[in-house]
Parts: C-alpha cells; sequence; structure tokens
C-alpha cells in the first residue's frame, strides 16, 4: 500500500470562553444531555479561562512528529483534525483532498479498544470523507498501542518521577494508583470482538508500567471523570472513593498515574490536580501525580515507528500479550444506545 500523508485524529477542546458551550454540545451531541449538566462541566474549563491544553499539546505532538518524520525519512505531510473543535476533521479532510492526498495514515490520540478510544475516530473518518464528497482520500488508522514500549516507558518514567516527590521513608506503605476514563458498564461489555478489550487492555498497561516502574510497590486499576446519570452504571471504583479506601488500609502516599490518556489535557488537570488531589489532602495522603507520554521522545518515535510498520514492514514491539490488529473487526466496539431527549 502506498500513503502519501498522515493524519493526527484526537477529540479536540476550546480555546477560549466563548467555545466552551459549543464544544460540550459537539461531545454529546444526539444524546439528549441537558444543557444544566453542560454548565456544570463548563465550569471545570472556567477555572482555565475556558481553554483546554489539548490541542496546544496536538499542536506540541504534530510539530515534533514533523521533527521525528523528517529525521527519519518518514516522506509524510502531516495534518491535524479533532472530533470536537477546530480544527474539525471535516476541514482537514477537505484539505487534505485539495492538496491532492489520496490515502493517510490515521494516529488517533487514544492507546485502547472500545467505542470512545477506538471506534468513534473510524465514525469520525467516514463521516469526514461524507462530508467532503467525491475525491475524499481514504484514511487508514493505526493500530492501538496499549502495550507498546513507546507508551510503557514514558508512563513508567512518570511514576518514578513522581515517586522521588514523596517521601522515601514512607515508601512500604506508598500505593500507585493507575486510573482511566470511566465508561458505561454497557459499553466495556462490547469493546473489541471477545468484549471488555478497553479495560482487559487497561488492566496490561497498569501490570506493565508497575512493573516497569515500581514492582515493590502495590497498585490498583480505577476510574475517573463518569458522566452521565446516576442510574447508568459506569466501571468503578471512582478513584476518590478509591483513596478513601486506601487511606483507610493504612495506605500513607499515592502515586496517580492516568494511563488512559496520552497528554494532560482537562481530564488530568481538573479531575486528578484538583478534586483528587484534594480528596488525598482531606485524607491526609501523599499525593504525586505521575506525566502522561506528551511529547516524550519515545512516544514521538513510537507514532513513527507505528508508520512504518505499515510502509516498511517492520516488527511489531509488544511487551504485553493481548493480540493487535490493524483493522478493527466491523461488528466491534458499537455505540452505546442513544439517550432520548428529555
Ligand atoms: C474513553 C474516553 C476517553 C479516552 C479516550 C480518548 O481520549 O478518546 C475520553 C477522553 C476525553 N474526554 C474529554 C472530555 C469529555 N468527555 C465527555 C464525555 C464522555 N467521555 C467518555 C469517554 C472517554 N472520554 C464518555 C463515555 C462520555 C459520555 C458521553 C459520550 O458518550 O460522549 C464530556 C462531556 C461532558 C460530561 O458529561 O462530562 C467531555 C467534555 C476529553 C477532552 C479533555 C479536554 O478538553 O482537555 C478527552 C481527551
Ligand atoms: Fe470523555
Amino acid at each position: 500500500m502506498v500513503y502519501d500523508a498522515f493524519v493526527l485524529l484526537s477529540f479536540g477542546g476550546p480555546e477560549k470562553p466563548d467555545d466552551v458551550m459549543p464544544f460540550l454540545r459537539n461531545v454529546v451531541r444526539g444524546r439528549g444531555v441537558p444543557d444544566e449538566r453542560l454548565a456544570e462541566v463548563a465550569e471545570h474549563y472556567m477555572h482555565f479561562g475556558g481553554v483546554s491544553p489539548i490541542n496546544q499539546q496536538n499542536r506540541d505532538l504534530l510539530a515534533a512528529l514533523e521533527t521525528e518524520f523528517a529525521a527519519h525519512g518518514v516522506k509524510l505531510p502531516a495534518y491535524w483534525g479533532n472530533r470536537n473543535w477546530h480544527p474539525m476533521l471535516a476541514d482537514t479532510v477537505a484539505q487534505m483532498r485539495d492538496d491532492g492526498v489520496q490515502h493517510a495514515l490515521g494516529f488517533a490520540t487514544s492507546a485502547y479498544g472500545g467505542y470512545s478510544s477506538c471506534k468513534q475516530y473510524w465514525e469520525d473518518i467516514a463521516a469526514a470523507r461524507e462530508h467532503v464528497g467525491p475525491g475524499a482520500p481514504q484514511i487508514s488508522k493505526l493500530r492501538q498501542f496499549h502495550d507498546h514500549p513507546g507508551f510503557v516507558n514514558p508512563l513508567a518514567a512518570g511514576v518514578q518521577d513522581a515517586l522521588k516527590t514523596l517521601d522515601p521513608a514512607r515508601r512500604a506503605s506508598t500505593r500507585l494508583v493507575f486510573t482511566a476514563h470511566s465508561i458505561p458498564v454497557s459499553m466495556a461489555a462490547t469493546a473489541g470482538p471477545t468484549g471488555d478489550r478497553y479495560n482487559n487492555q487497561l488492566e496490561e498497561t497498569a501490570r506493565l508500567v508497575h512493573a516497569a516502574a515500581a514492582a515493590d510497590l502495590g497498585y490498583d486499576l480505577v476510574w475517573q471523570s463518569r458522566s452521565g446519570p446516576p442510574q447508568v452504571p459506569w466501571l468503578e471504583p471512582d478513584v476518590n472513593d478509591h483513596l478513601e479506601t486506601l487511606a483507610g488500609k493504612g495506605v500513607t502516599d499515592v502515586v496517580v498515574s492516568p494511563i488512559g490518556f496520552v497528554s494532560d489535557h482537562l481530564e488530568v488537570i481538573w479531575d486528578l490536580d484538583n478534586e483528587a488531589k484534594e480528596t488525598a489532602a482531606r485524607l491526609g495522603l501523599g499525593y504525586a501525580r505521575a506525566s502522561t507520554p506528551g511529547v516524550h521522545p519515545e512516544f514521538v518515535a513510537m507514532v513513527r515507528q507505528l508508520v512504518q510498520e505499515r510502509t516498511d514492514d517492520q516488527s511489531r514491539p509488544a511487551l504485553g500479550t493481548l493480540p493487535t490488529w490493524d483493522v478493527c473487526p466491523a461488528d466491534c466496539c458499537p455505540p452505546p444506545a442513544r439517550r432520548k431527549a428529555p
């Protein structure tokens, strides 16, 4: 297969206060979420002047990738398009068509399987191509990378750096707490052809990062950033509840490592650096938050290697045992049942 471009696929985020509500309406489009609920979430963004850091983080990643590609002879122009905010993927795909692109490789900023993390990016691609119409380039999404050394090693380095900020005398009662975005239980059950792929991959990533970073410590995988109505079950426990449990069991310090994310966007800097940190302070727990990969050189190199897997037939580095594939089975990870508008 001949590829002639690269496109970074991401979530998108507001960049000024007036962007916040339209962005949030895009995130929940078709789901009948009332504006009052969105106004609550908007508050989190307003603590940061209505600016999510995610777009700048993607600009930084794109710039690092261009340098990395140039240094390794990968001659693909790099584009970027989002699901929920500008630059919107449909506009990017129109630009790619105008530039004569025929078949691009797409890298989504999520390591895992599941609807929000994987399938929805395939849907974004299909919708953007349909919007552009005849002449729209094909886009093949690169594979999931939850156990790639270029993902696991930067996470492990982040845990080790975070541990250095805690009291070494209390290491024996320090615990690693890995977090990922909670999803509805029904969504988790249909993630991947055999189900539960999202959770299973996260469990494997947690195991690998723990082994590489601090095998002497105990660890858990818990969930953050739950939304949706309370009567709908989502993956539990929530990180805040879990800190409470740990404090009751004699744990004195925690390192919280958000392995579910590739950069320190709003779900990290609000839900962890504010909410979970406050919870820890209330419980008297020492607290350190480990970094996400961001533009760590090994992570940037990983993206380039994932491209070369498709162009140069290279090996597929993997530290874990769960299988990976280039094209997801058509019936995996269906969207959640749509809620009716109230
Ligand atoms: C699995 C997963 C990831 C990780 C994979 C990936 O990265 O793709 C992720 C990432 C993110 N989620 C983000 C923000 C939001 N997620 C929401 C809502 C939801 N997320 C869900 C799942 C996930 N989300 C789900 C099942 C919902 C319920 C509604 C729905 O089914 O869509 C809402 C709506 C308001 C609310 O109800 O809380 C917001 C604002 C941001 C941007 C942060 C920034 O701006 O910096 C990022 C990177
Ligand atoms: Fe989300």
